[in-house]
């Protein structure tokens, strides 16, 4: 594939054609679970693989769970507390996302949107930098990467900034590299 642009776009429009799948929820994502823990979890946009699967879980184990919130590329994502039937408001890119004055979370899990992954844990994202700048704010947290199993490719090549996924969880396996 020639560049990430074109890797992007190849990647989106099989996405778009794929359907929407249910993603599964393995035993070792549940293990992981437990009460008082922040789950940052995301709302989808377009043919996004949705992680609600993944979030109810969280949520049935206690834990709580945040959202990201952007304003514009110069900021840092914020990850902002979300009781699951508040109302959302609209953000940029078509965003669903908390009012930007509710709780400030440090995410413990991080369920990430793709645009694409390869197996042995890197990605490719929207291109903004929004996940690889959290990632380097929130270190210890567990980077599970969330997708539909078109997103696959053969390998990225990362970034200096890259910083893998822990695992990938799509509607047919639980990657771990
Ligand atoms: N559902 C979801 N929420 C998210 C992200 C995401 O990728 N998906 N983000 C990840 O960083 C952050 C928002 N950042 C974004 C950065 C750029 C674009 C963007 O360029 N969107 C394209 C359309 C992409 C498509 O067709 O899939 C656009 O608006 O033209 C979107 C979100 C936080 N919330
Ligand atoms: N830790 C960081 N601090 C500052 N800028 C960063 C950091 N990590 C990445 N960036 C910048 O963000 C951009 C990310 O580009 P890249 O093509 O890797 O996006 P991506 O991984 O697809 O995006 P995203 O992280 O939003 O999913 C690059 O311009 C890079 O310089």
């Amino acid at each position: 594939m020639t560049d990430k642009r074109a890797l992007r776009a190849a990647l989106r429009a099989a996405r778009d054609g794929f359907g929407s799948h249910a993603i599964i929820v393995p035993d070792a994502f549940l293990a992981r679970l437990s009460a008082g823990l922040t789950v940052a979890s995301y709302v989808p946009v377009g043919s996004e693989a949705d992680p609600s699967p993944l979030a109810r879980a969280a949520v049935d184990a206690g834990c709580v769970i945040a959202l990201p919130h952007v304003v514009e590329p110069r900021l840092p994502m914020r990850f902002l507390r979300w009781d699951t039937e508040a109302a959302l408001a609209a953000g940029p890119y078509g965003l669903s996302q908390p009012a930007y004055d509710a709780a400030e979370l440090e995410p413990d899990i991080i369920l990430t949107p793709l645009v694409g992954f390869d197996l042995v844990g890197n990605r490719v994202g929207q291109g903004a930098g929004y996940y690889d700048r959290a990632f380097a704010a929130h270190p210890r947290a567990w980077r599970i990467g969330v997708a539909l199993s078109v997103q696959q490719v053969p390998t990225l090549t990362p970034d200096p900034w890259d910083v893998p996924l822990h695992a990938i969880a799509t509607e047919q396996d639980w990657i771990v590299p």
